[in-house]
């Protein structure tokens, strides 16, 4: 497996509080890869610790080779990598387009933004027809597919998405998770998604790894998890 980020021995959290203990993992180039885990695992702050938005108290985090430990977020982004957090993922008072513009506000006067915007919203219908509409009249399912579309604006080679299906419908969920698939497919991003929700993960992921108390408990493919009574390790770690 090529990987396209790194994660080795993570140690982090928020000023010395410990989350994350002894963390190592790898998503490969062009791979869909989950950690799942309950609530309060540290599934935020892993990402947060990649993204540059966490304390690292010691290990290592590199993406294409390069070592992005201790990096801003901005500079990071730059590189390739971009990143949908769990919540306030989109302005709600600005439109569908106004939003995707502010997500490509890191390429500076590109002129292929405009371009780039169309093709965005082709591979999200539901809310083309919305673009001049402000994210806050959107659905959930709507806004989560906005907050993706507007990660994508960077034009990464690796997306980190935090619970894009809390709290929606299992419909909209399993819509979310396969928009998340073709764009894995179509455009070559490699994901790594955190959820609780186990069965829509399971839905699209090759590769899972199970965080408990800032810990992988296991790690498999999605095959050898289909077995697996996932939600029993969050409680056991066993
Ligand atoms: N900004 C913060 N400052 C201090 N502690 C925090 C902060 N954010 C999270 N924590 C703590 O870190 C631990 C892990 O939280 P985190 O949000 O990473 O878990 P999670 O697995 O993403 O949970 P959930 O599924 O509920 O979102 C929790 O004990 C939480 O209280």
């Amino acid at each position: 497996m090529v990987g396209v980020l790194r994660i080795v021995d993570l140690y982090s959290g928020y000023g010395k509080m410990k989350v994350i203990q002894g963390v190592s993992f790898e998503l490969g180039k062009g791979e869909i890869a989950a950690i799942l885990g309950p609530n309060g695992a540290g599934k935020t702050t892993l990402l947060n610790s990649v993204f540059g938005l966490a304390a690292i108290h010691r290990g290592e985090v590199y993406f294409n080779g390069t070592k992005i430990t201790g990096m801003k977020p901005s500079e990071i982004v730059k590189r390739g990598l971009s990143y949908s957090p769990q919540l306030d993922n989109v302005f709600p008072n600005l439109t569908v387009e106004e939003n995707l513009l502010v997500g490509s506000f890191i390429r500076g006067r590109d002129p292929s933004v405009r371009a780039d915007i169309e093709d965005v919203l082709e591979l999200f219908p539901e809310i083309k027809r919305r673009r001049h509409q402000k994210a806050k009249t959107l659905s959930g399912g709507e806004r989560q597919m906005l907050a993706v579309a507007r990660a994508l604006m960077t034009k990464p080679s690796a997306l980190l998405l935090d619970e894009p299906t809390a709290g929606l419908s299992p419909k909209a969920a399993s819509t979310l998770m396969s928009k998340v698939k073709e764009i894995k497919e179509t455009r070559s991003v490699a994901v790594l998604l955190v959820e609780q929700n186990v069965a829509k993960a399971l839905e699209i992921a090759e590769r899972v790894a199970v965080l408990v108390s800032g810990r992988i408990v296991k790690e498999g493919s999605a095959e050898e998890f289909k077995a697996v009574q996932v939600e029993s390790l969050f409680f056991t770690g066993k």
